[in-house]
């Protein structure tokens, strides 16, 4: 079963809650990326947005946090109702601290890794972890080209979740369309962030519907 997780960094954030409901219907969970101006140069927006979303009852959220130390943030964000919560292992002093602490909060804990980053960085921890972000573009903007090697990284990641029978899913983030969903998926990724290929088209609807349709073309 895979699901897509419109980005609502592509979304027009001054009608960010009509925007919302276009994909409401369709989705399980939008994708909410949360950047700090240290990790990554920009800054979108903070527990206060997630919180305000949360309230309107539209739909579970994914919180990506592309911020410096987010141990300090945790509380807020949890508290703000994010039903899922992934910080960067290149970003935590105490990864293991960090992803305890997100669980702990009856949240799924996820742990993004950069293109750069091997799968090895978090090996000690795979176990620990509800989910995986492998990031297919470097964090920080939408509408950035899929890094193609980063589909050998989700094999592996894939193969050794497999070998250790482990109850772990992996998402993908950046670049994702009907062309390179295919391409994760059969590496073994069922969790797809979809920001420009969502949002970035008119009928949002048809744009889901089509990732969906491209899933079944991955043999
Ligand atoms: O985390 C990020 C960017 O850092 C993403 O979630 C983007 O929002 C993906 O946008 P597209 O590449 O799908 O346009």
């Amino acid at each position: 079963m895979i699901k897509i997780l419109p980005s609502i960094l592509s979304a027009d954030f001054a009608r960010l809650a009509d925007e919302i409901h276009e994909v409401e219907e369709d989705v399980d969970l939008i994708h909410v990326d949360v950047m700090d101006g240290h990790f990554v140069p920009e800054i979108t927006l903070g527990a206060g947005a997630v919180h305000a979303i949360h309230q309107s009852n539209l739909v579970a959220m994914d919180v990506h946090l592309m911020v410096n130390e987010p141990i300090h943030l945790l509380p807020s964000f949890i508290k703000a109702g994010a039903e899922y919560i992934s910080v960067h292992a290149e970003a935590c002093t105490h990864l293991h601290r960090v992803v305890q602490l997100i669980k702990e909060g009856g949240v799924k804990a996820g742990v993004a890794l950069n293109p750069a980053t091997p799968v090895s960085a978090i090996e000690p921890i795979l176990n620990d972890i509800d989910y995986l972000l492998i990031m297919t573009v470097n964090p920080g903007y939408g509408g950035q080209t899929f890094i193609y090697n980063m589909v050998n990284k989700i094999k592996q990641a894939h193969e050794r979740i497999v070998s250790q029978n482990l109850p772990v899913t992996i998402e993908v983030d950046g670049g994702i369309n009907s062309e390179t969903l295919p391409l994760c998926l059969k590496a073994g990724a069922s969790m797809f962030v979809a920001g420009s290929a969502v949002f970035g088209r008119k009928n949002r609807h048809q744009a889901i519907e089509e990732l969906v349709r491209s899933a079944g073309t991955h043999n």
